[in-house]
């Protein structure tokens, strides 16, 4: 086995071209059976092969090599070809045959080429790295020149291996690099073996690591060469290329994104191993063995040897230096059941690893009883084959360890990626010079480098943030193009692009505001916050500009959003246009609509602005009126919940439309309003303020959206899911608002007895308190969750007295409005619920809430839960009951914040993006091939940058033809699409 494997590694390494050459030249060559031919190949075969197996004493492949006769000569030459990666011989013929075609199509474009004015313009070439060789040094004359060029272009293709590279040098001093994927390699196939033998004997092996300078002197940028298909990697079989294409990897791009798991560092540290330590080792496999205890149960045992050095024990103090000794891991993997334990699967098991494989080992070490042996019954073990291996354990640079994909061996993948690279040249990066330097990044072609092959884990580490930066530049760059192609003119543009810099500059006055906005903020029972007074600063001067307002009203619970958005319809109200709110609950829509119209109280009767509500259970009749008042204009704002969408639903001049809990609701539900268009012309009355200049013209425009969320998303994710949107914070609270006091408790006896007595408690000092549960009714699957119907009676019987009303998602609208009009006006004072009052429930004397099963619910969405009490003044309290002790350090950590955004964050990094935005939202969120939301959000708020200043230099990009070329190659943008 080692001696196929090393001999398999020998082949890679070194003599592909000429063995290739060979076997090729021998294979077409069997049918005639000419005794010559077959001396030639043993002879070219033959020397090399002994000469090596001689010096590593390898038997068996010495008795693979001493076979004759016909039969075992093309058996010789099948399994050659196999150890060099192709399927056979057959194989190994056919893809030299295409490498031959497309080098003399390289030839005869050549031959077409004016010469004199050639060998003016490109007196050298240049191979790899090393330096220019000249052309045409001792000739002068024209005829000669040709002949020099032919020959030496003929020698360069076939000698380069797959990887040529010519410099074209102008008379002006610049110089064009360009590199073909196509090699040469059968051009003087006609020659004589032995004349290939020779080439055997000298062929130079490939500098896996050797990297092209990167070149600032590049005139053209080649992405392309990212979007080539897989079919142009030099060396690989057409076997192998079907696997890869099977696993997803159609082009160069795909394959070199992806990207290592880790690094095996390829020097076993120094120092002793003790007992339960955590290990990194690289070693190879002693031997694997899969061993059947009984029936049901086996175990696979692979044994690694690792070479480690021991410091000097200080016992032995008169030797000077450390030690070197090799340690043995017993990796131990059980399998039980019929299936797993037959020794068929054990066998399998077993043959994945080698006698002699070098390999990567990490996990957690135990002693054994024999001194030097250890151990390991979780581990990880990666392969550490592929091109390049032995120069990186030479070097000991970091070797990469490949993730699987699509049941790809981690080694092809390893090894198509080196190919790849070689295929790179150093003008692949589409991205400007400055963008790199302002955000000290690596070019694209030393990030790939880096990554994949990196000098030590700093370069790697530099390669990431820039390929983080790639992740999130694009996605950045794509929405905000759109955004942009969208507006008309390029003033338009401009000031767009304007906004989104500087956003914090735009704010209007209140003494600007309208009249009726006015009106209003002074009929509030409060002042505003700073931040509310701000946001609403912000958004009237949004509805002031031509270009439709796409805003995210973002704040904590409780913050006091919804204020803000209504000074906000009044602004447009007031302008002579209507407004629409859309809640996702008609419980919310109810409580907004009494909320406002409270406030409008004050009002006069004339200037008061006519306000309907419009939900699922408003009657047809009643719907009816409110439609043809929004058609004819006399409805100036409406309040609802879907139905403020719905075909049937006109507006004659809708100018906003506010979204409340935005995440609620589909992004095509969201877009809906965009259809609604209006003009100026369709206007409510003449009582213009001054407000919306773009309403001189007779065009169509989209209503502004201003949407709103109470969920608080960390700012990095916002821009990620909404790189289009202008974001607003409430960051403070209304004042006099008192903390929360929290307490995560263990819902056994004894958490309950106390809990009960803490409510009765603030029963008897006149609080309300909820009593939130996971489910609505008892269910058998789930016996060990409390159910809000199920306990209605006992709560009651707990606590008589205190009249309790119930809520949950099954009973119909109107008995949900009376259940929570109860709790409100005080008539009932204990409310069993389920999470239906998680989003916008405003009782602000409700002072106490108890949560059953908390583990069941996410942490921001507990923290939402919570922000329905502390909603005035009254000091309250929340307790989340775990139904195990193992879940309440996760509930803790509520006790020790109150800020959202803070969970939010703890949230994202405890549960990632996909969780924290539930499966509606998650699935807006890009994918990103090595970007991680939760750790790097500052590069994306780089990135975001990056791409506004690329945007206000070129708008359409045309100044910028590589990152527009990049742009649309990507994956396809799907902008928050349903
Ligand atoms: N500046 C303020 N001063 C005092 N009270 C305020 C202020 N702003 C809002 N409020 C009150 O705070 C309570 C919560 O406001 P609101 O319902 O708008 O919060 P919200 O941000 O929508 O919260 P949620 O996300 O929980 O729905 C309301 O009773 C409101 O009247």
């Amino acid at each position: 086995m080692i001696a196929s494997s090393s001999l398999q590694s020998w082949l890679k390494c070194g003599s592909d071209n000429n063995l290739a050459r060979v076997i090729s030249l021998e294979f077409r060559r069997g049918r005639s059976k000419r005794l010559g031919s077959k001396m030639r190949v043993r002879n070219a075969l033959g020397s090399r092969l002994f000469q090596w197996c001689s010096r590593e004493n390898h038997t068996s492949v010495r008795k693979l090599l001493e076979l004759d006769g016909t039969s075992e000569r093309s058996k010789l030459l099948n399994k050659v070809s196999v150890l060099m990666g192709y399927s056979n011989a057959q194989d190994l013929v056919e893809q030299q045959r295409a490498r031959r075609e497309s080098a003399t199509e390289l030839i005869s474009v050549f031959k077409e080429i004016d010469f004199p004015e050639i060998s003016a313009k490109f007196p050298c070439i240049k191979i790899g790295d090393a330096s220019p060789i000249e052309l045409y040094e001792d000739s002068t004359d024209m005829k000669c020149k040709e002949a020099v060029l032919s020959k030496n272009l003929t020698n360069f293709i076939r000698d380069s291996g797959g990887n040529l590279e010519i410099a074209y040098e102008f008379p002006n001093g610049s110089h064009l690099l360009s590199q073909t994927p196509t090699t040469a390699d059968d051009i003087s196939i006609s020659e004589e073996s032995s004349l290939i033998a020779e080439h055997i004997s000298q062929e130079p092996s490939v500098d896996m690591q050797a990297r092209p300078e990167s070149s600032s002197d590049a005139v053209t940028s080649d992405s392309s060469i990212l979007d080539k298909s897989i079919r142009c990697l030099p060396g690989t079989t057409s076997r192998q290329y079907r696997q890869l294409e099977d696993g997803g990897f159609h082009t160069v791009r795909k394959l070199l994104q992806h990207f290592p798991r880790t690094y095996a560092d390829l020097q076993n540290p120094q120092g002793s191993i003790e007992d339960g330590q955590y290990i990194m080792l690289f070693g190879t496999v002693i031997s694997s063995r899969g061993i059947k205890v009984k029936s049901t149960l086996g175990f696979l045992e692979v044994v690694v040897g690792c070479s480690i050095v021991e410091p000097e024990s200080s016992d032995n103090s008169s030797h000077s230096g450390a030690e070197q000794k090799t340690i043995h891991l017993h990796l131990k993997k059980f399998f039980s059941g019929t299936r797993f334990s037959s020794q068929y699967f054990l066998n399998c098991m077993s043959a994945k690893h080698k006698e002699g494989d070098l390999v990567y080992v990490s996990g957690k070490i135990k002693k054994a009883l024999a001194n030097g042996h250890y151990e390991l019954k979780e581990y990880t073990i990666d392969g550490l084959e592929g091109e390049g291996e032995q120069s990186s354990m030479l070097d000991r640079k970091p070797h990469p360890i490949y993730p699987s994909k699509a049941g790809l061996k981690p080694s092809l993948l390893g090894l198509s990626i080196s190919r790849a690279l070689k295929l790179l040249t150093p003008d692949v990066d589409p991205m400007p010079p400055d963008v790199l330097t302002e955000f000290n990044l690596p070019n694209l072609f030393d990030a790939y480098l880096g990554i994949h092959k990196p000098k030590d884990r700093d370069e790697a580490d530099f390669a990431r943030r820039r390929l983080i930066f790639d992740d999130f530049f694009y996605l950045q760059l794509g929405r905000l193009f759109q955004m942009l192609e969208a507006v008309g003119t390029r003033v338009e543009k401009e000031e767009l692009l304007y906004k989104c810099k500087n956003h914090e500059l735009n704010t209007v006055a209140v003494d600007d505001w309208s009249p009726v906005t006015k009106k209003l903020l002074n009929a509030l029972p409060y002042s505003l916050t700073p931040s509310q007074l701000n946001a609403v600063k912000e958004i009237i001067w949004d509805l002031r500009r031509p270009v439709p307002m796409n805003r995210l009203l973002q704040g904590d619970v409780g913050c006091g959003k919804t204020i803000v958005a209504f000074l906000a319809c009044m602004e447009v109200v007031s302008s002579g246009f209507q407004a629409a709110f859309m809640v996702p609950t008609e419980v919310l829509a109810v409580q907004h609509y009494e909320h406002l119209m409270s406030l409008l109280e004050k009002f006069d009767g004339d200037a008061k602005p006519n306000i309907a509500l419009l939900t699922g259970s408003t009657s047809t009749r009643e719907s009816r009126i409110i439609r043809n008042g929004l058609k004819t204009g006399e409805i100036a704002m409406v309040i609802g919940t879907h139905s403020l969408i719905a075909d049937k639903t006109d507006f004659l001049a809708l100018r906003i439309s506010v979204i409340d809990e935005q995440q609620r609701f589909g992004v095509v539900q969201r877009g809906r309003f965009n259809s609604k268009l209006y003009t100026s012309s369709s206007k409510l009355s003449d009582e213009s303020t001054g407000a919306d200049e773009a309403s001189d013209s007779e065009t169509f425009m989209a209503p502004h959206v201003l949407a709103m969320s109470a969920t608080p998303i960390p700012r990095t994710l916002a821009l990620a899911l909404y790189g289009d949107m202008s974001l607003t914070q409430i960051t403070d609270l209304p004042p006099g608002r008192q903390p929360i006091e929290t307490l995560a408790l263990e819902g056994n006896d004894e958490g309950f007895k106390t809990v009960f007595q803490m409510m009765r408690d603030e029963l008897i000092d006149g609080g309300k308190v909820y009593l939130v549960y996971p489910i609505i009714d008892e269910s058998e699957h789930l016996p060990q969750l409390r159910a809000a119907t199920t306990e209605f009676d006992s709560i009651k019987q707990k606590f008589k007295g205190y009249p309790c009303g119930l809520l949950h998602g099954r009973m119909r609208s109107d008995e949900k409005d009376e259940a929570l009009s109860s709790f409100r006006s005080g008539e009932t004072r204990i409310l069993l619920s389920t999470q239906v009052i998680e989003i916008g429930v405003d009782v602000p004397d409700a002072s106490m809430m108890i949560v059953m099963n908390a583990e069941r619910f996410g942490i921001a969405q507990l923290h939402q839960l919570r922000g329905r009490v502390g909603r005035g003044e009254r000091k309250s309290r929340c307790i989340f009951l775990a139904s195990t002790p193992s879940t309440l350090p996760r509930l803790k950590v509520l006790e020790k914040s109150a800020d959202g955004f803070y969970l939010a964050n703890a949230d994202l990094l405890l549960r990632g993006p996909g969780n924290l935005l539930g499966k509606k939202q998650s699935g807006h969120l890009p994918e990103f091939p090595i970007a991680r939301l939760e750790i790097d959000g500052g590069i994306l708020q780089e990135a975001h940058h990056a791409a506004l200043k690329v945007l206000a230099a070129s708008n359409d990009l045309s100044l910028y033809p590589g990152l527009k070329v990049e742009l649309s190659m990507r994956q396809p943008l799907c902008i928050l699409g349903d």
